[in-house]
């Protein structure tokens, strides 16, 4: 008998179970192992990839070997600072205490996912011979923990060298050791060292392996079988990443009819002092020549007004994820209102303001949901300002900070203030510009956020 056309019905869903019997249905844990020569960006990728990662909800951390090593090495105190020598294949001390280190990093890494609840371990260290990798997917195979390798390859020196220049220099290998000249020529031997026996990814060594090879920082990529929902999203972060220098404007809207009155939410316009910032904004990207700036601007009258003053040619986009964070039941109302009318909601809201959720409304949870394709796209862009809400903010800076989602809710937004962010190698550089609605003045205030 003929089943018309859509109504076939679909075959039930078989769990996808990989060779090594690991199903999709059930949580795997997943360790994201880097491989490549020194000064190849293993590290930078480990913590962008772990701050993204947590900000999406996966608990993650980096298992830094370098780390491991200053300890073991401070402890054995055998060996004097990590000069080139220590990393020599003839050194035998040295091999011993590296690869000590490893162990030791690779047990906290499985006791983390397997007893710690973590999702997602990265496994920092250049691994780059095949005897180190396979003792890795045996030892990953021993603990049920779901491998997966991004190698780093890189032979741009211009990349290389502001590797070496912006990171390594101020390595605590080299603290008070030498100089900058004497750090960066030491770290050249060390790279050679490296170089001696580095056997990058085949895929022939293990036709099994998941791995994605990035080629000069992003230019062009390998991927090979891409196995589960992680390891998909961390191939999706790493294709959409760059290293060109820009800067990420933030702001609120100016001060509206509603934030006048200390009602939630709405859709009202700015008062008379919310259109004197707006103007003030115009007048400082006037005067700021940001080179081909985006703007961004949620759909909310107070945020479109706010934008209105910056130069038509600066191309406004109107997101809706960039709305305002929604009461629902408690929209329009004052926080003494929903006191007296819902005790319970706000409890509740006092208890975990990050997970709550107002009736009919939205949970800071939900608003990080609908910022990740903003955030993504963020990562893309080049110098891009922000015209948003105060809860949206929140999310979006905790993202560039690197704050715990429970600090998430109360990272302070002041209304009439603009943050320019410029991310660098492992922080990102802050400047905060108050506007002061009395005297017409710009203050300006520069932290070096972690
Ligand atoms: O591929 C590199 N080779 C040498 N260095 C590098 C990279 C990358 C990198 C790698 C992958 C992707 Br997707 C994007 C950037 C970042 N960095 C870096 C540069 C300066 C400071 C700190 C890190």
């Amino acid at each position: 008998m003929e089943i018309p056309a859509g109504l076939e019905t679909t075959k039930r869903k078989v769990a996808h179970s990989d060779e090594h019997g690991f199903s999709d249905q059930v949580r795997v844990p997943n360790v994201i192992v880097m491989v490549g020569l020194p000064a190849r960006g293993k590290t930078y990728i480990s913590k962008k990839l772990c701050r993204y990662l947590k900000w999406t909800g996966f608990k993650t951390r980096v298992f830094n070997v370098g780390e491991y090593r200053r300890e073991d090495a401070n402890a054995a105190d055998a060996i004097h600072g990590a000069n080139a020598s220590f990393f020599s294949p003839d050194n035998a001390d040295a091999l011993k205490v590296r690869t000590e280190s490893a162990r030791r990093a690779m047990e906290d890494m499985a006791e983390y996912l397997n007893n710690g609840s973590g999702a997602v371990a990265i496994f920092d260290a250049t691994n780059t011979t095949k005897d180190r990798r396979k003792t890795i997917i045996d030892f990953c195979k021993k603990k049920r923990l779901r491998c997966f390798f991004i190698e780093s390859v890189c032979d741009d020196p211009a990349i290389i060298d502001s590797n070496v220049t912006d990171v390594k220099v101020n390595s605590p290998d080299y603290k008070g050791l030498m100089t900058a000249e004497q750090a960066k020529e030491d770290f050249m031997n060390r790279i050679e060292n490296y170089k001696k026996q580095y056997e990058p990814i085949e895929e022939s060594e293990d036709e099994t392996l998941s791995f994605i090879k990035v080629i000069n920082a992003g230019r062009s990529f390998k991927v090979h079988q891409v196995r589960g929902h992680v390891q998909s999203r961390v191939v999706y972060f790493l294709m959409n990443i760059h290293l060109l220098p820009r800067s990420i404007f933030l702001t609120r809207h100016g001060q509206s009819e509603y934030n006048a009155m200390g009602r939630l939410g709405g859709d009202s316009p700015l008062t008379e002092e919310g259109q004197k910032y707006a103007s003030a904004l115009g007048e400082f990207f006037e005067e700021e020549q940001v080179p081909n700036l985006r703007v961004w601007c949620s759909q909310k009258v107070r945020a479109a007004q706010t934008a209105s003053h910056l130069k038509p040619e600066m191309q406004t986009e109107y997101w809706k994820a960039l709305d305002e964070l929604d009461a629902g039941i408690c929209e329009g109302l004052t926080y003494d209102d929903i006191q007296q009318r819902y005790p319970k909601q706000a409890d509740d809201r006092a208890t975990d303001k990050y997970h709550y959720r107002y009736p009919s409304g939205e949970s800071y949870e939900d608003v990080v949901c609908r910022l990740e394709p903003v955030i993504m796209e963020l990562e893309r862009q080049a110098n891009v300002l922000v015209v948003s809400h105060q809860a949206v903010l929140r999310c979006v800076l905790a993202y560039f900070y690197d704050r715990p989602l429970s600090e998430l809710p109360f990272i302070d937004i002041p209304l009439h203030s603009l943050v320019k962010l410029t991310p660098r190698a492992y922080h990102c550089d802050s400047t905060i510009y108050a506007f002061d609605l009395e005297t017409g003045e710009w203050s300006e205030k520069s932290a070096q956020l972690p």
